[in-house]
């Protein structure tokens, strides 16, 4: 018999209650054991809630109970999250987790830890929702040198800016949609800001490099300066704009790893994902490019991931665990500025090199261009003394 305890009920810990309890019987059969959900804790209260009788407002209980094999972390970020994870592994119980702020900064310490105490530490549901990336990546990938990793790694900033190119809807809005949906994270920044992009890539980049990528280490932009006249331009070139989370990994065995907004093109198989979905592009050195695609965020997707972890700590202790990463090594990571593009620049006033684009009922004197390939530095010179209003990355 294996029981769980749920840490946060909201939006994904109400969804893993709601999955391992309605499909329980599959759920053990596949575990080869019963699986049991015997605490939830939570500040909040919920007197209506079908689970009110797991509730409790003190972690010591579960800590301190035996019969507790696995703990779900849903609360989000690094501070109670953290330490409860650190108790329940010391304490010998398994922790499955959505939460990839604490697995992008501390995930290492937490699998070394997990490891030492003979217990797992996974976090699927981390990166892409209920995307099936974290294992394919760390198993079925294993025969290959990663040689790139991009993706559409948010939810929330697809859906926006899919809501504002189909509905034609200020940012703002879209993002108060994507809010009610249950995709954004408590504090909605980190989605348009690009920090949850960039703390997903690390995640990503230390499995599948092997070493310790810490967010601190990516340049990351966010979305929150793109407006509905630089999605008129996007569609006057044949691109979509995309919020990409990109890893490259160069021949001298540095990475550029980066997050930025993107102008794609339509051939780009990045283009036609919209809404909520997220897709993730790996590059293998035997594989070429694999893609893997689907809900990267909302209740029901996530609980899947998490609670097929469950199943996964019930079933083989020992052998479902991600190999701790090696230490981050702050000389292997090289700048975006040394990455060529060309790149997408909106002017307020007066020209720049390369082809002009040209959009109906755009605002007097403004005008939009892609440059020829350069690097950002050489864009800056080139833009000295111009009134730049937006300057966003093209990948073809
Ligand atoms: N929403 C999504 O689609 C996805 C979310 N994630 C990640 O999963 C995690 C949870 O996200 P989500 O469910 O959306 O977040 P929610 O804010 O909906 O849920 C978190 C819950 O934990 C409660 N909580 C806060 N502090 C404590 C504490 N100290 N002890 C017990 N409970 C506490 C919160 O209560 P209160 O509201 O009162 O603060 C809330 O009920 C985050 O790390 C998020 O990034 C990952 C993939 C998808
Ligand atoms: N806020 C996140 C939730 C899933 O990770 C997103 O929108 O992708």
């Amino acid at each position: 018999m294996v029981n769980v305890a749920i840490l946060g009920f909201g939006v994904v810990g109400s969804g893993v209650a709601e999955v391992l309890t309605g499909n329980g019987a599959g759920i053990s059969k596949k575990a080869d054991e019963l699986i049991s959900l015997k605490y939830v804790l939570d500040v909040r209260d919920f007197p209506d809630s079908p689970f009110a009788a797991c509730f409790v407002k003190d972690f010591s209980v579960i800590e301190q109970d035996p019969e507790v094999n696995v703990v779900v972390e849903t609360i989000g970020g690094v501070g109670a999250a953290l330490d409860f994870t650190e108790r329940a592994l010391k304490a010998g119980k398994s922790v499955v987790t959505s939460n990839k702020e604490l697995v992008a900064t501390h995930g290492r310490r937490l699998l070394e830890l997990a490891a030492e105490h003979q217990a797992v530490y996974l976090f699927e549901a981390s990166v892409g929702g209920g995307i099936p990336i974290l294992r394919p990546l760390s198993e079925c990938m294993a025969a290959n040198d990663i040689l790139e990793i991009c993706g559409i790694l948010n939810g929330t900033a697809n859906y926006i800016f899919t809501r504002m190119v189909q509905d034609g809807i200020p940012f703002a809005q879209a993002l108060k949609g994507a809010q009610a949906n249950g995709y954004a994270e408590q504090n909605p920044a980190a989605d348009v800001e690009g920090q949850d992009t960039c703390r997903k890539l690390c995640i990503l980049s230390s499995i599948a490099f092997g070493w310790h990528l810490l967010p601190e280490q990516v340049p990351t932009t966010g979305i929150t300066s793109i407006t509905l006249a630089d999605e008129a331009y996007a569609d006057a070139c044949q691109r979509r704009i995309k919020l990409l989370g990109r890893a490259i990994a160069r021949e001298d065995g540095t990475v550029c790893a980066y997050v930025e907004p993107h102008f794609i093109s339509l051939q780009n198989p990045l283009a036609g994902v919209d809404d909520v979905f997220n897709a993730i592009l790996v590059k293998g050195d035997a594989t070429g490019d694999v893609m893997f695609y689907g809900r990267g965020a909302g209740k029901l997707p996530t609980a899947s991931a998490v609670v097929a972890d469950v199943i996964a700590a019930a079933r083989q202790l020992e052998r479902a665990s991600y190999r701790p990463w090696q230490p981050n090594r702050p000389s292997s990571v090289v700048s975006s500025d040394q990455l060529a593009s060309q790149w997408y620049v909106r002017l307020a006033e007066g020209t720049c090199s390369g082809e002009r684009l040209t959009i109906s009922g755009g605002k007097e004197g403004e005008s939009g261009w892609i440059t020829p390939a350069m690097t950002r530095p050489q864009l800056d010179q080139m833009l000295e003394g111009k009134q730049v209003l937006a300057v966003i990355r093209v990948l073809d």
